[in-house]
């Protein structure tokens, strides 16, 4: 079951996935995740409104004896969707199926999913933006009506031939919920917005983890770990991993806030989570541009990156973390980057001289 192998997402992630702090999941993330995942809504961290409203679905279902209405979880990578799949088929005592939308290249490979479903199956759907048109279609009818319409044959002589379907749970994932055609949003019975954690959820998530994983830690090393973390559960466990790499061989496997942030240093990983890449965007803005606003395609030249690479894997996080700005002149730190890198920002507009570099590139 290696469905979550990443060969269907390409883009960008060749460069986001061999970072320490890149949200996708990578292949030591792929074997570890299963064991860390929580089982029951109990268990998962955080996420309150969220698990919340889901615990009030599946009880009424299960109150009812009814097959849970559709659900749909949207959020950036590493925040939980798979795993609060699973959780719902656990929690409704069904079986899970999984797939994913790239993976259903045609109606009829739906088809085939569906109609082998068992009543009260859960199938999860994942990156459900990425599925086909004539597939979507077909989702449409075996969500609302729980039937199929299968065509047999091609051109004039086609028949469509309708399946009746046993109930089920359809569960969507995306990352990219405005991407969704709205037919499709509206037939979820629920939709869930997994929002990013906060550093006391992460700090829960990691003692969590390393219960699991055997690592003794202690909570300002939790702690430590967690303010690097980005708000992902999935960076959280995977910095754990590392930091106790750097604990058993540099130190005596216990996990301190001095060992984790040691640790962090070597992989560059700094106090707020920004890695190499990240910083040499911001270095470059600053230093080299006075802050902005400078284009993109300038910032990328002057980092030796792609474009697509600043714009797609550095500059989210640096706009959600407030130390960039993306406007229509182009791109501007914000005082909260220079405060980040410790320097000091250069005389705004007043007449002083010596400030001829500021001029060349506006503000
Ligand atoms: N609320 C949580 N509590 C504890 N651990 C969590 C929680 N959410 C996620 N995790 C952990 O983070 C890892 C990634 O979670 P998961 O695979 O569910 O993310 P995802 O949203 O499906 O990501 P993607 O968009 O890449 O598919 C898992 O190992 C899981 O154990
Ligand atoms: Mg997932």
């Amino acid at each position: 079951m290696n469905w979550e192998d990443g060969s269907d997402t390409a883009d960008l992630s060749a460069t986001a996935g061999d970072r320490l702090v890149g949200a996708d999941a990578d292949g030591e993330d792929t074997a570890v995740e299963a064991a860390l995942r929580p089982k029951d809504l109990e268990e998962f961290v955080g996420q309150e409104k969220v698990r919340e409203q889901l615990d009030l679905v599946l009880r009424a279902a299960r109150a009812r004896g009814a097959t849970a209405d559709h659900v749909l979880l949207s959020g950036a990578p590493g925040l939980g969707k798979t795993t609060l799949s699973m959780i719902i088929a656990a929690e409704m005592g069904a079986p899970i199926r999984i797939t994913s939308g790239p993976a259903i290249q045609h109606a009829g490979d739906l088809a085939a999913i569906l109609s082998s479903l068992q009543e009260g199956e859960v199938l999860f759907l994942d990156e459900i933006h990425r599925m086909s048109r004539p597939a979507e279609e077909m989702l449409y009818m075996a969500m609302e009506d729980f039937r199929v319409d299968v065509i047999v044959g091609k051109g004039p002589g086609a028949t469509a031939i309708p399946l009746e379907l046993p109930p089920f749970t359809l569960v969507g994932a995306t990352t990219r919920a405005g991407l969704l055609p709205p037919p499709l949003r509206d037939r979820f019975g629920f939709t869930g917005h997994m929002e990013f954690y906060e550093p006391s959820e992460l700090e829960r998530v990691i003692h969590r983890s390393a219960r699991l994983l055997d690592v003794e830690i202690d909570t300002a090393g939790a702690a430590e770990i967690a303010g690097r973390s980005r708000g992902t559960p999935r960076i959280a466990n995977r910095l754990l991993r590392r930091v106790r790499d750097y604990a058993q061989v540099k130190a005596d496997g216990v996990i301190t806030p001095e060992i984790a942030s040691m640790a962090l240093a070597v992989y560059e990983v700094d106090a707020r989570g920004l890695d190499r890449l990240d910083r040499a965007v911001l270095q470059a803005l600053l230093k080299l541009f006075g802050g902005g606003p400078v284009g993109l395609s300038t910032l990328a030249v002057a980092v030796g990156e792609e474009r697509e690479t600043v714009e797609e894997v550095a500059e989210p996080f640096l706009v959600r973390e407030g130390l960039l700005a993306r406007t229509p002149r182009g791109r501007v730190a914000t005082p909260a980057a220079w405060a980040h890198l410790g320097l000091v920002p250069p005389q705004q507009g007043g007449g002083a001289a010596g400030s001829g570099q500021q001029g060349l590139f506006g503000a």
